[in-house]
Parts: C-alpha cells; structure tokens; sequence
C-alpha cells in the first residue's frame, strides 16, 4: 500500500483557519513531509488592515517555515489563498472560486474555529457551527473529494466525564437553535445563554459539541473523520521543538507565571494535565485524512487525539517543570521573581491572590503614579483574573478519553509512516517537552533572545535585592508600631537584643582565646 507522503502525491487539499495555530502547522507539515503534494488552497479572509495576499505572504515568512524554505525555496508556490470570510453567506467565496474548488479538491481539513471561551454565542454558533454546515454544503459539490477531516476538541464533551470516540446526541437540535436565534437580539442571546449552555462551561465547547452533530447530520455520502485533541501546546519534534505562536490555553499562563505576574491559580496538583503537542495533533490528522480516504470507514470515526490514558502529567508536576524551567531561562524585564503555585482550595487561593496580585499591584501603580506614569498593573491583573477565572474548569477537574481509535490508526501506519508521522505519545518526556515549550514562549511568542539571559538573570537578582530590602524595612516598620504599643513586646525586644549582645560577646571573646 502506498505510504502517507504518497497517498498526498497529486492531491488538491482545501484547509480553513490556515492561518491559525493549528493550520500553520498542517500547512508546513504537508509541504515538508509531502513534497508532492500539488496544491494547497487555503481560506482566508482579509484582516486587521491586512489583505488576504499581505497576510499569506507574512505568513509564510514565519519562522515555522525556515524547514521548508531550505529545501524548496518555491514553496509558496503550492499555496493558493481563496478569499472567504466564514460567517458571510456562502462563506463569500466567488462564483469563480466555487467553480475552482468543486471541480479540484480532493480533501478537506477543517480547522477554522472561534476558540475564545468568552465569545457571545451568536459568533461562536455563526462561526463553529453555520459555517461548518456551510462548508459542508460546498464540499458536497465537489466532484473530487475523498475525505473531510474536523478538527473538534476533547473537551466538545466535558460536561462528561468518560469521553468515548463516538459522537455523541447534541445538548439541542442544532438547527432549533438556529432557528430561534435568528430573530433574538444580542441581549436576550446573552440573557439565556447560561441556561442554554447548561453544565459546559462555555459557549466554545458547546458549539463544538454542535458542530460535531452537524458534521454527523451532514455527512451524507462523504467519508468523514473528526479530530478531537485536548489541550494543544507547543510542538514536540517538528518542525523544531519548542514552536508556539500565541497565548492560548497553557501558554499565557506560563508567561505570565515566568514574568513573575502570575503568583497563584486555581488548579488540582493531582490533575491530569492533558497537554497535546501540536505537531502531533497534525500527524495524526494528516493520517488520519489518509486513512478515511483509503480505507473509507462506513461510519465517521471520531479521533480523541489525547496523553492523559496514555502517558499522564500532572498539574502539579507542570508547575514545577515551568518554574525550574524560567528560574534557569528567565524572561526579560519580570515583574518579580517567578514563583507562583497552584492551589485548589478557594480560600487560601483568595489569599494569595490579594496578598501576591493585587497588593504589589496597588504599591507599583502608586509608584507609577507618583513618578508621573499611567497606572497599568491593576488593569492586567484584572485581565488575568478574568482568564485564569476561564480556565479554572479545566485545571480542576480530569477526564478520561478513549482512544482506541488512535492506537487502531497507529497500528495502520507502515514503521516509515509511523516515523514521519509520528503521534506515539508514549514516547513523550514531559520534563524535556514542558522547558522546550517555556523556552518556546520566550523565543518564539515574545520574541526574546536567549543571548540576553545573562541580563534577565541581573535583573532577578536586582529584584530579589529589592524584595529583601523592602521586606526588612517592612518588618522593622511593623515591629516598632508594635513595640510603641505593648510592653509585653518590648519586654521580648530587649530579651533579645541583650542574648544577640551575649552572643556575640561570647564569639569575640572565644576567638580572642584561639589566636
Ligand atoms: C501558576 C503557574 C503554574 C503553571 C502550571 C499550571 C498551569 C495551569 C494552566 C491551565 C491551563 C488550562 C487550559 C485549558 C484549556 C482547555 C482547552 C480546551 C481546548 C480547546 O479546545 S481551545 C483552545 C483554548 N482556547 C483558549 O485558550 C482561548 C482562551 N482565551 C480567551 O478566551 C480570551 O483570550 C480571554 C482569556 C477571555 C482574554 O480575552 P481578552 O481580554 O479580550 O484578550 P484577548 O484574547 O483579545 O487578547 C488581547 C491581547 O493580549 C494578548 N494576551 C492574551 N493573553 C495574554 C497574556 N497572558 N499575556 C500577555 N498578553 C496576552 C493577546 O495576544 C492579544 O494581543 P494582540 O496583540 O493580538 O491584541
Ligand atoms: N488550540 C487548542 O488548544 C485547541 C484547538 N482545537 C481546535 O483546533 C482548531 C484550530 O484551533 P487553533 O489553530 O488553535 O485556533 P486559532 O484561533 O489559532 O485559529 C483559528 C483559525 O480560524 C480562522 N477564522 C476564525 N474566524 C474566521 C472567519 N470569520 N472567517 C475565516 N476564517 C476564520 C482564523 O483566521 P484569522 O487568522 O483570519 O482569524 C484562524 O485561521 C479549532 O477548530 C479548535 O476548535 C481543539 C482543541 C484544542
């Protein structure tokens, strides 16, 4: 049987939300390890004052790329962008590109998504789950199309806590809902979505769960597989360690715990902290394409794509990794020294979080304030309460996937296939992968240079300077209050100035003696 990189020899791939995480990474990786490939047409729309041309060719710029562009300098070649914005009827793809895709396109990946867990539920339907029927509507027009890959989550379910790779009946009838918010105004939709989103935390996982039913509902005669990963995170292996370009899930929080910001947060030491790589996301969908093309399952296959069932971290195994990690590679200009800990009990997380956030931010936006600048730290740490506050749902609490499905494909793969595309998490170190992965924030998400660790590590010491001075003076400040108003204190003060006196009378008087 022909291998993965063969199978992808000649065949026209549309993929949506290209210039995402996760697309990028589907992009290189397809360009890299399936060099034949003919082309790929990507969706995508024109955005912040970019044209959808300026925003492929910046995109292809990336660093993400450098693999690439050292073995075919023309790779752009086989990217062609197709305008469309996905929440516009007919996901406003011309009538000349409607005609170019039906006619060419052999697979479909999609990736385009809201993943915001704050989006008004309007957008996160319009776009996870009336743009996905949409898109299904257009792939059924195509004359060509093998297979089409859904990227879900694995967490399209949480409000389970056994998650089975089947898709399962949706919390409403999809088009009811449609239906019914049609005619509501913003603010009734935002009145009701509580009730609506019922035991899910958000509207993303909810309209995920949506659009698993659609995709279900839709599929008709196509060969469909759908992808559910967990909680992705910086690449493993390829195209180098370490690769992450935004401030998602995990990696905020590890920014902003390494810039000394973030102190304390809500999470479970004994948690599994079900981090996927990326690369391996990709791997295992680009198999996963081959697969359904191929082998054409009679039902869709659902693919939780997940570590926990397989080789589990924990929550607090990550806090310990990512603070050794930032002790040894500190980020530049830290507020203070990173040291932060998780915590699952609400008052002493309380505690903390007024004691080590908003006190220190109260004395630097005073500081700032008496040297004549905006006030700032309050408005960032209220911005991290509010996403730390989203993410708490899922660093609290486990689940447990299966994930038959992925050890079926796996299975599969001839042992190059497995190489090149390579999803066997077993084989993950979770020590090397959680500093790679901070350093990846450091180099590749705030673009720092690792030749300027020596200053990062001046300026943690001028902070850890800065933290004692202010501590003895805060102690001798209170101390003096104290004893200005209580005998019984002075009474202990003076007990124990006059023994550090007979101590070190004793020493002086000792070490005369020896000479
Ligand atoms: C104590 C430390 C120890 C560490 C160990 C413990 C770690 C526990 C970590 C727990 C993590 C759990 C993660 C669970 C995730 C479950 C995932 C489910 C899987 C999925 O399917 S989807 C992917 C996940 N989706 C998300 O993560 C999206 C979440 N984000 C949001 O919903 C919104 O961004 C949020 C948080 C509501 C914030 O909205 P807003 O205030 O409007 O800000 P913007 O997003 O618009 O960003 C504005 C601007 O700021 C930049 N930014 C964002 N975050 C940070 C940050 N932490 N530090 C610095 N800058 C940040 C952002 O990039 C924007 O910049 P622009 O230049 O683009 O304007
Ligand atoms: N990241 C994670 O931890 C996880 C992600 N997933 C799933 O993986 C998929 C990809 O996620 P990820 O790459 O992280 O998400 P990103 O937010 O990085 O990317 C989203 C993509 O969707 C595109 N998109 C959004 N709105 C529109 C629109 N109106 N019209 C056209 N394109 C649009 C974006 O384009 P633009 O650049 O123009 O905004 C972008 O290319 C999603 O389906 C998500 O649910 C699942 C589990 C975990």
């Amino acid at each position: 049987m022909a291998s993965i990189s063969q199978w992808y020899a000649g065949k026209n791939v549309l993929i949506t939300g290209a210039t995402g995480f996760m697309g990028k990474v589907l992009v290189e990786k397809l360009l890299r390890s399936c060099p034949d490939v003919k082309a790929l047409y990507i969706l995508v729309r024109p955005k912040a004052g970019q044209s959808m041309s300026e925003r492929v060719q910046d995109m292809m710029k990336c660093k993400l790329f450098d693999r690439v562009r050292e073995v075919n300098p023309d790779f752009h070649q086989k990217i062609i962008p197709i305008s469309s914005e996905l929440t516009e009827p007919g996901l406003a793809i011309s009538p000349e590109d409607v005609q170019t895709l039906t006619s060419c396109i052999n697979i479909v990946f999609h990736c385009a998504a809201t993943i915001r867990f704050d989006e008004p539920l309007k957008h996160a339907l319009q776009l996870n789950v009336i743009a996905t029927q949409q898109l299904l509507s257009l792939v059924q027009q195509m004359q060509h199309l093998q297979a089409f890959i859904h990227i879900s989550t694995a967490y399209a379910n949480c409000n389970r806590r056994h998650i089975d790779e089947v898709i399962y009946p949706p919390p409403v009838e999809p088009k009811k809902l449609i239906d019914s918010l049609e005619w509501m105004d913003d603010s009734i939709v935002c009145d009701i979505t509580p009730h609506l989103i019922g035991d899910r935390p958000n509207t993303y996982t909810y309209t995920k769960a949506l659009a698993e039913c659609v995709v279900q509902q839709q599929s008709g005669k196509l060969n469909i597989a759908i992808i559910r990963p967990s909680i992705v995170g910086a690449s493993w292996q390829e195209p180098f360690p370490g690769w992450i370009d935004n401030f998602n899930g995990p990696s905020g929080v590890f920014i902003a715990a390494g810039k000394g910001i973030l102190r304390t947060m809500r999470a479970s030491n004994d948690a599994v902290a079900d981090l996927i790589p990326v690369d391996v996301v990709i791997n295992l969908t680009l198999a996963a394409g081959w697969y359904t093309a191929v082998h054409r399952p009679k039902t869709a296959l659902v693919y939780n794509c997940t570590t926990g069932g397989i080789n589990p971290f924990h929550w607090g195994e990550i806090e310990h990794h990512v603070m050794s990690t930032f002790k040894r590679n500190p980020l530049e200009q830290a507020f203070r020294r990173p040291n932060a800990n998780i915590t699952s009990n609400y008052l002493i997380y309380q505690y903390w979080i007024l004691v080590s956030h908003k006190f220190p931010a109260l004395i630097y936006d005073l500081f700032l304030r008496l040297s004549g600048q905006k006030p700032q730290m309050m408005r960032i740490f209220n911005r991290l309460h509010k996403a730390i506050g989203l993410l708490e749902y899922f660093s609290s609490q486990d689940w447990e996937w299966n994930s038959d499905n992925m050890n079926m494909l796996m299975s599969q793969l001839s042992a190059e296939d497995r190489k090149t595309f390579n999803f066997d998490v077993r084989q993950l170190n979770w020590p090397e992968y959680i500093e790679n992965y901070c350093i990846g924030t450091k180099k590749y998400v705030l673009n720092e240079d690792m030749s300027d660790i020596p200053a990062a590590r001046q300026h943690l010491r001028k902070l850890r300077n800065i933290r004692y001075t202010f501590n003895t003076v805060l102690l001798v400040f209170i101390w003096r209050v104290f004893i200005a108003r209580s005998q019984m204190a002075r009474n202990i003060w003076y007990f124990v100035v006059s023994l550090c006196f007979k101590f070190l009378s004793y020493f002086r008087a000792s070490s005369t003696l020896t000479q």
